[in-house]
């Protein structure tokens, strides 16, 4: 059903002028580690396969949000991403899993049955260079620097934050990661189903340089759309020159070296 779906509603978007277009995490599979194994696919495989024509047909750039991806035996939540052609440009694999236990309220293991990426994923599209995480990995500053390092001025989380982080995290973490690098920070929820064991918080959001909301929503299924503009990023920049005024004599944030190879 969310393949047809994702058909659908790519196609529906494209028509209102969408050149970019994202897709939340776990978009082909329930949010629960019990449901990964039994969802989860090869990397190209029959969702992915949906991912590229949609973007093939639509003629645009699509950031698949994830799925439980299979290689050998092991399963990483990922995100492929296409151009405008259909082909895969960027495939990324969650590199913080989402592990944790407040008592009361809510306990998740992703770790139970997925294991990390260690790599970061960025692309390049004709409007600017994107990075992209998921969910849990917008916690990590570092994380969001180091894109910003690279030359992205959006990034773009898929991510399926929960009843209890959700309310209190969610816009902050993304206005946090948007200020810290004076870039756009896109997220991409699952609407919030009551039936399932996992109730995700929704409200996909874009956030702007400046730190401000630009657009949201609440729970329920739908689209939402907005302009990234990338002069913006280099205006608020120039205003704020902060990635200058950094004190890299005394710290700094770098891609550690893994196997001679950057991570
Ligand atoms: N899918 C996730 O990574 C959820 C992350 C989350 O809810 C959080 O609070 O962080």
């Amino acid at each position: 059903d969310n393949l047809v779906k994702v058909a659908k509603l790519v196609k529906e978007a494209a028509s209102k002028g969408a050149q970019v277009i994202a897709l939340p995490e776990c978009f082909n599979s329930p949010y629960g580690t019990s449901y990964f194994p039994e969802y989860a696919e090869k990397i190209p495989g029959d969702s992915t396969e949906v991912l590229s024509k949609a973007a093939k047909d639509n003629q645009v750039f699509l950031i698949g949000g994830s799925i439980p991806e299979k290689d050998g035996d092991k399963l990483f939540n990922t995100c492929t991403v296409y151009n405008p052609e259909g082909a895969m440009i960027a495939k990324y694999r969650k590199m913080h899993l989402f592990d944790i236990d407040i008592p009361g309220k809510i306990r998740f293991q992703e770790s139970e049955t997925l294991s990390p990426g260690n790599t970061f994923t960025t692309f390049d599209t004709p409007y600017c260079k994107i990075g992209v995480g998921i969910c849990y990995d917008m916690r990590f500053a570092e994380m969001a620097h180091i894109y910003n390092k690279k030359g992205c001025k959006l990034i773009v989380y898929p991510g399926a934050f929960n009843m209890t982080t959700g309310p209190a995290h969610w816009e902050l973490l993304q206005r946090g990661r948007a200020l810290d690098n004076q870039l756009y920070v896109a997220t991409v929820s699952p609407a919030r189903d009551e039936t399932a064991s996992y109730h995700a918080w929704g409200h996909s959001t874009l956030v702007n340089p400046w730190g401000s909301v630009i657009t949201t929503m609440e729970h329920e299924e739908g689209v939402i759309y907005s302009d990234v503009d990338p002069n913006y990023v280099d205006e608020v920049r120039s205003q704020i020159p902060i990635s200058f005024q950094k004190r890299n004599d005394i710290y700094k944030v770098e891609e550690v070296e893994e196997n001679g190879k950057k991570a």
